[in-house]
């Protein structure tokens, strides 16, 4: 009994007080612990919202994206969140009907209105940049899209956002903000990792956009960014009348120089036939505006390699002022390092099942595709629009000569391309580069950041506070002699 009593009056753990004290310092640490979780977790997310209206020149697409309002500055924050296709052509086709222009965008602006919410709308700018289809209604007659403009203009300003203006990006810019748009998307900039190329196929214009090591002899196709801290020498090169529609137009024309009315075209499916009209534009010097639009029968003959050889045509391979050119007397560095090719590029490789290939098999699937007679094509694809499924054998052959003939991709470097058109939640494309540029968003300077993650910093806390908690009861067990022990044994 007397030993037990011994015991227990050893054993500090039977004493209130030291249970007290004990109970005191594990409250201490879970407080401590608590006001860290607590100071350090994330606000409830609170988003910030912009719009960028993307008229090109076959159809407007409006991108909204969002962002946590209080990481305004970080960049990899900003994603696509809703993206909506105007029903109907880009913006260029109401340069005869311009006050519908405007009201065009309407079911894609009030689903903006929607998607947003309504406390944000005062703050949340809108951009609309137009692309290569106003560059050449600028070129017919500039009047003429000036009024255009002005009717998206007044429309889009009848919203409840802050509007931002309606412009025509240059060429440089279309090409430059594909790229941001790219790198940003990858994290290429935060991590300053290797960039990667940009290459876009719209149907009025294309663009090449990638850092070159070598030098840029000519200006225009030079861009400098200072972009997180980093400095980019980005080549940049947009070829107006080399999307895809303009190109086929291209493509139409040298065929039909001769003056022929039949055209036995080896880039269409045999057994093709349609009636047609090459309606004018300023790409196609024989169509120049005012001249009567020349009709004629369009027949396929369904031969890649001979559609190579048009589509050769099309390009000047000779005329060359500067140290290497990729086609009609501009320069280009040779390509390097791995590239994103979107838009078009995007849409016929992947319904042509190329995205993967080499180019000799890519060579050799094109010449079965475009061999297939044109009543088997359609009854294979019955769910795809027309337009498109006659044009991919042109469209896969344009593609092909594009890359190999103009930008001098080889049989070594195709696998550097990855045909893309989403990363991430986000299309790829200029928008978004074009956003973030004029928002500032994209720092030139690398931000300073928390030397740890909150995740790193709350872990920590719990491990230190646990470590000194446990620190604190082996001191006590080893040297600890409770004081009204002393006590009671003077007494
Ligand atoms: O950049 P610009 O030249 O102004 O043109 P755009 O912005 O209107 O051009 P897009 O990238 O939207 O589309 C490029 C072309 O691809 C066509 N296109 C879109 N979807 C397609 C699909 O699924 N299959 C084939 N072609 C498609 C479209 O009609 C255009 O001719
Ligand atoms: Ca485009």
């Amino acid at each position: 009994m007397a030993e037990q009593r011994e015991m227990k009056e050893k054993n500090p753990w039977h004493r209130p007080v030291i249970i007290c004290i004990t109970v005191f310092i594990a409250m201490g640490v879970i407080t401590l612990v608590a006001m860290a979780v607590v100071q350090n977790k994330p606000l409830h997310q609170k988003y910030k919202y912009g719009i960028v209206l993307d008229a090109g020149s076959s159809h407007t697409s409006v991108y909204i994206y969002e962002w946590p309002a209080e990481k305004e500055n970080n960049t990899g924050m900003v994603r696509q969140t809703h993206a909506c296709n105007v029903k109907g052509k880009g913006i260029s086709s109401y340069a005869w009907n311009i006050s519908y222009a405007g009201m065009s965008l309407r079911e894609c602006m009030e689903e903006a209105k929607e998607k947003i919410p309504v406390w944000r709308h005062p703050e949340t700018p809108v951009y609309l940049g137009a692309t290569a289809g106003m560059r050449l209604l600028r070129m017919f007659n500039a009047a003429v899209s000036d009024q255009v403009l002005s009717s998206v203009e007044r429309f889009l300003q009848t919203y409840p956002f802050l509007y931002q203006g309606a412009r025509i990006i240059s060429g440089q810019e279309e090409g430059a903000y594909g790229w941001i748009t790219v790198n940003y998307l990858n994290g290429n900039f935060r991590k300053a990792l290797t960039t990667m190329g940009a290459l876009d196929l719209g149907g009025a214009s294309t663009q090449i956009t990638f850092v070159s090591k070598q030098e840029v002899e000519s200006e225009e196709n030079s861009m400098l960014f200072r972009l997180y801290g980093n400095d980019y020498h980005v080549y940049t090169h947009s070829f107006l009348c080399y999307g895809k529609d303009q190109a086929l137009k291209l493509a139409l024309a040298k065929q039909l120089q001769t003056g022929e009315s039949q055209l036995r075209d080896p880039c269409f499916h045999p057994g093709y036939i349609e009636q047609k009209s090459l309606a004018s534009s300023p790409c196609v010097p024989e169509t120049r505006p005012h001249d009567s639009e020349r009709t004629f029968t369009h027949t396929g003959t369904g031969n890649a390699s001979l559609c190579q050889e048009v589509v050769k045509r099309i390009f000047n391979f000779t005329h060359c002022p500067w140290g290497r050119c990729s086609f009609n007397g501009v320069f280009q560095p040779p390509v390097e390092g791995q590239f994103g090719a979107f838009s078009a590029f995007y849409f016929v490789m992947n319904f042509l099942n190329l995205t993967s290939d080499s180019l000799e098999q890519s060579k050799l699937k094109m010449d079965h595709y475009c061999s297939t007679p044109w009543a088997e094509i359609k009854q294979r694809y019955p769910s795809v629009k027309q337009k498109y499924l006659a044009e991919y054998c042109f469209s896969g052959t344009y593609i092909l000569t594009l890359l190999e003939n103009g930008y001098n991709f080889t049989s070594e470097n195709w696998k550097d391309i990855q045909f893309i058109k989403k990363i991430g939640d986000s299309d790829a494309g200029w928008t978004l580069g074009y956003m973030l540029n004029l928002t500032n968003m994209i720092p030139a300077e690398a931000p300073d950041e928390p030397p740890l993650p909150h995740g790193g910093y709350v872990a920590i806390m719990v491990l230190f506070s646990l470590f000194i908690f446990i620190l604190f009861l082996l001191a006590y067990k080893l040297f600890g002699r409770p004081v009204c022990n002393a006590n009671k044994q003077i007494i």
